[in-house]
């Protein structure tokens, strides 16, 4: 199926799951039949989402021996499951080895299997310690699926508005946000993310994990967020698969209601 026009509307479903650390073959074990469920109700999904970091959590200390050597082993099984279910996939991110580094990206698959989207996170989080295992992406990553045109952000990466404000000014009307967002800063996530979806009037569509990771007490809530700011959907703090309507048209309604976009001044921007 192709959509050719932005009247269309997603069914979205976020695999709010826990992740078991340092355990990449029981993780996609446990994604896959987490899909095959989503893919199994009676309103199919158009996307699936994952959370940041899926195949292996922030297992740090081994992550050299832990990551998918150029993505090749997830890759395939993520491009076989779209393909076979005909099923959009923001497969949220895995750590992937290049070389002799790690990288924290995102892959993105279309219904066809082919994949249109990698994204490594560019803002490393120090809190976790990322800058010291992982290697940072150095450019920021926008995609169509269904001709949607749509923008990839990982966790802390919503912190930075550049990021997000960039995407929107180059076309994005979905923005994609897979995490690994721990307790006790809740508020902080919602209130970003809302933030994000309405100064840019996109859909913010935000997958995060629960369970616990050495310190860490991840809070799922994973969010599905309307141009207007509202909630479509939101995960409680326990495993699920969080679902929501996405309805496309929206987007250029309220671009055309408040049209922050032709009101900016970008020349009185710097000091
Ligand atoms: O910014 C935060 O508070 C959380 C970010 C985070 O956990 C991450 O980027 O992995």
């Amino acid at each position: 199926m192709t959509m050719s026009d932005k009247t269309k509307a997603w069914n979205v479903a976020l695999i709010q799951s826990d992740i078991i650390l340092g355990q990449p073959a029981q993780n996609r074990e446990r994604m896959e039949t987490k899909m095959e469920q989503a893919v199994s109700a009676p309103e199919k999904p158009d996307v699936i989402v994952l959370s940041e970091m899926w195949n292996t959590g922030y297992d740090l200390n081994q992550i050299g021996s832990l990551a998918d050597p150029d993505g090749k082993e997830s890759r395939a099984w993520l491009a076989s499951f779209a393909r076979t279910h005909g099923v959009h996939i923001v497969a949220g991110s895995i750590a992937e080895k290049r070389g002799d580094k790690v990288y924290n990206t995102m892959l993105v698959f279309d219904r066809t299997g082919r994949e249109v989207a990698s994204y490594s996170k560019i803002h490393l989080f120090r809190l976790m310690e990322e800058e010291k295992h992982l290697a940072p992406g150095d450019r920021a990553v926008k995609f169509e699926l269904d001709g949607i045109p749509s923008g990839a952000s990982i966790c802390y990466d919503i912190r930075f508005p550049e990021l997000a404000r960039t995407l929107s000014l180059n076309g994005t009307e979905v923005l994609f946000v897979p995490a690994e967002w721990p307790h006790p800063r809740l508020h902080h996530w919602r209130t970003l993310l809302m933030a994000r979806a309405i100064e840019n009037q996109m859909y913010v569509i935000a997958c995060n994990r629960t369970g616990t990771g050495g310190r860490d007490v991840f809070f799922g809530h994973s969010l599905i967020i309307d141009p207007w700011g509202e909630i479509v959907a939101e995960g409680g703090e326990e495993e699920e698969i969080v679902t929501g309507r996405v309805d496309l048209g929206l987007v250029a309604e309220v671009r055309g209601r408040i049209p922050v976009f032709s009101d900016r001044r970008p020349s009185l921007y710097e000091l």
